[in-house]
């Protein structure tokens, strides 16, 4: 089915500008969709509890600070960006009892009404607004004029008019002037988690270590393994995000492209596309949701112990140290909230 694409002149800016809106959460996304919300006319609130590391900094930003009750309650649309394991308990207990008819639900993700966390009552739109990029680069691409695309779902339309105010908000922070796309939560929620798994976050990492790994074994230095398999990875997909893997073939030399050919699909072979597949699946049927929810309550043991080998692994420390003698790469990500 072709997919509905809008831009800039399809959204109409007015009726976001019309709401109330409640930004739950001011992390990555939280603090780019308040102040790009801000920056575009919108009359926007935070809602963090009392003991928030983060009230400070949004109050420093100019932005009204309430708990997330109060937020809920002065506000008629609700953005929640908040943890997706901690949603489903701020719905319960801060969001929900302040909810009227005609109010607005909004989600950054579809986890929580994908996989059944938060069931809303009738008589609210249930919208989402999920840009396809890290919270600090939807602000700073705002900040430069530009835009990260954005997917926008309905999921109950009260009003009849939560379309309209899903592709107003994505225009607000800027996703219009990249395209923003009409689809599902469970679209959205089922190919997110799996990009992010198995190519994005997962795949990529992966590949990198056991790139740096597979050098520093053999000898190599790990300062060349890290300008390879790392620094200049970053430079190779710009030419894709530019122009296409086409591009990034044009680019490169006639020799890495024989190598890139011959060799990429050794490196990916059909047995890593049905490791894929498997993901996959254990998205699609709840698996993995169940899995990360009881992993949260019990307090993250394993996420926990993983973030840590991550964070031990050697790369870490040679690009910490190649990183600071190039003073345009460590662009502070806090530098555009
Ligand atoms: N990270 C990203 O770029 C993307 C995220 N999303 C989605 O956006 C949502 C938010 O994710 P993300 O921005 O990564 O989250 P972060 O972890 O960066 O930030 C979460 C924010 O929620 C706050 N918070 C924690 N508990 C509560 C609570 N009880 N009440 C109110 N606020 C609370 C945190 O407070 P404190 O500051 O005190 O820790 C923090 O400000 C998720 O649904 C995620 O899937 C979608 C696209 C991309
Ligand atoms: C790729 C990770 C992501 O889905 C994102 C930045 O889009 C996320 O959940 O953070
Ligand atoms: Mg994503
Ligand atoms: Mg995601």
């Amino acid at each position: 089915m072709a997919v509905e694409i809008f831009y800039d002149d399809d959204a109409d800016l007015s009726i976001i500008q019309g709401r109330k809106v409640a930004v739950i959460g001011y992390g990555s996304q939280g603090h780019a969709h308040a102040l790009s919300l801000r920056d575009s006319g919108v009359d926007v609130r935070i809602g963090l509890p009392e003991g928030s590391k983060s009230r400070a900094k949004a109050e420093e930003q100019g932005l009204k600070v309430l708990t997330p009750a109060e937020a809920s309650k002065e506000a008629d649309l609700i953005m929640i960006l908040a943890p997706d394991t901690k949603q489903r308990f701020i719905y319960a207990e801060d969001i929900e009892p302040n909810l009227k008819d005609g109010d607005a639900l909004f989600f950054g993700h579809g986890f929580n009404i994908r996989y059944e966390l938060i069931k809303p009552p009738a008589g609210i739109d249930v919208a989402m607004v999920a840009p396809k990029g890290p919270g600090h680069l939807v602000r700073r691409q705002f900040v430069d004029g530009k835009g990260v695309p954005a997917l926008i779902a309905v999921e109950q339309d009260a009003t009849g008019g939560a379309e309209a105010l899903a592709l107003s908000y994505a225009a607000a922070i800027g996703g219009a002037r990249a395209g923003v796309i009409k689809t599902t939560f469970t679209e959205e929620t089922e190919t997110d988690l799996f990009g992010e798994q198995a190519v994005l976050c997962g795949g990529a990492s992966a590949l990198v270590q056991t790139g740096f790994e597979v050098l520093t074994e053999a000898g190599y230095a790990p300062e060349i393994a890290y300008f390879e398999v790392l620094h200049e990875l970053k430079l190779i997909v710009d030419l894709m995000y530019e122009g296409g893997i086409a591009r990034q073939r044009y680019s490169v030399s006639d020799t890495a492209e024989y190598g890139d050919l011959t060799r990429g699909p050794r490196v990916i072979t059909p047995a890593v596309k049905e490791e894929m597949k498997k993901i996959l699946g254990e998205i699609q049927d709840g698996t993995f949701a169940r899995e990360w929810v009881a992993e949260d309550e019990a307090g993250r043991p394993n996420f926990t112990k993983l973030e840590e080998q991550g964070a031990q692994h050697p790369i870490e420390e040679t690009g910490k140290k190649l990183r600071d003698l190039m003073s345009w790469v460590d662009r502070p990500i806090t530098e555009t909230a």
